[in-house]
């Protein structure tokens, strides 16, 4: 079948007087990890929960699996997996116990006792969820998500808080999926988790989408050199001495230092020459550059680009 996985038109949702998505649109390929990717409030849980049918729009179209996630909502639940942003799972219930009554609502559930071992939770198999740490119960809730084999899995923040092996076991659990034919769908404000996982990123800013591609596109695989100096230099100058279309990216005070960025039109222009040219002109000038590197842009600087605002949280 040719469907995508999620399709999304025009979505509207509104609280009140606030407009948390305001004519969104993408869609989702099958086999294919999506991320959602935005500052808080952007409209990322808005949007997922409606695609999960827990949600209702107020204007716009969904289709999951071809289906309505409302209207279809039973014929949905067995195909679908679903990890919300918290709760799911009664306090009381003991891991082991709550994902092995969840895979006995599937006709071909993973084995709980491996998908436990996947993501680090045999220790705590038999405590209850209100004892687990706040990554235990996000990683069980995962469990849940996956443990009855759907074609398709949304998870809203899955890393959130999650110390660094903890969020490398669920990256790697995602790619797992990925191979196997899921598809996923992810809400992150992580750039670098939408930069390793994903297919294709949808990137959201006050419920709209301002940019959308694999993360190549959207980074336009351009490289950028970074330095820092203790006095402000002449970034203008420097300019003169590098090829047209190079540009000044940014020149801002840090604390005590001065950051300097400087990109090219065209990506093929940095190069190793170019690299020299910029500290063949730092050595003219008497200028140290500290911190030099050449680096790739990243989605966060797409954001910043795109909306004048950092992804990342202040
Ligand atoms: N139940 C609700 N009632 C009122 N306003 C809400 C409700 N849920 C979300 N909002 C508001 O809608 C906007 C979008 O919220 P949403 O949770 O969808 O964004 P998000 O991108 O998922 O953010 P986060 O990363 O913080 O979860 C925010 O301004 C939020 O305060």
């Amino acid at each position: 079948m040719d469907t995508a996985a999620v399709e999304v038109v025009d979505l509207v949702k509104r609280y009140g007087t606030t407009t948390a998505v305001s004519g969104l649109t993408f869609s989702a390929r099958r086999g294919a990890v999506t991320a959602l990717l935005g500052p808080n409030g952007a409209g990322k849980t808005s949007t997922i929960e409606i695609c999960e049918g827990f949600r209702r729009a107020d204007g716009g179209r969904v289709r999951v699996l071809g289906l309505d996630p409302v209207a279809d909502a039973g014929a949905l639940k067995p195909r679908v997996g679903v990890m919300p942003q918290s709760g799911g799972v009664p306090t009381g219930a003991r891991a082991g116990e709550w994902l092995r009554l969840m895979a006995s609502f599937h006709a071909r559930p993973v084995d709980p006792g491996l998908l436990l071992e996947r993501l680090g939770l045999t220790s705590a198999a038999r405590t209850p969820f209100r004892r687990l740490s706040g990554g235990q119960q996000q990683r069980l809730s995962l469990a849940c998500a996956v443990v009855g084999r759907p074609e398709l899995v949304f998870l809203d923040e899955p890393t959130a808080g999650l110390d660094p092996q903890a969020r490398m076991a669920t990256w790697d659990l995602v790619s797992a999926l990925r191979a196997a034919g899921v598809a996923v769908i992810l809400t992150t404000h992580h750039m670098e988790e939408a930069e390793r996982l994903s297919d294709h990123v949808v990137i959201i800013d006050r419920g709209a989408v301002v940019a959308e591609g694999t993360p190549a596109e959207l980074t336009g695989s351009r490289r950028e050199v970074c330095f820092s100096t203790a006095a402000p230099v002449d970034a203008d100058a420097l300019l003169s001495t590098l090829p047209p279309g190079s540009r000044v990216g940014s020149a801002r005070a840090a604390g005590d230092r001065h950051e300097y960025v400087i990109g090219t039109e065209d990506p093929e222009q940095l190069g190793p020459e170019f690299l020299a040219t910029v500290t063949a002109w730092c050595a003219s000038t008497g200028v140290l550059a500290e911190d030099l590197r050449v680096r790739r842009r990243t989605l966060e600087d797409v954001f910043l680009e795109l909306t004048g605002r950092e992804l990342r949280e202040s």
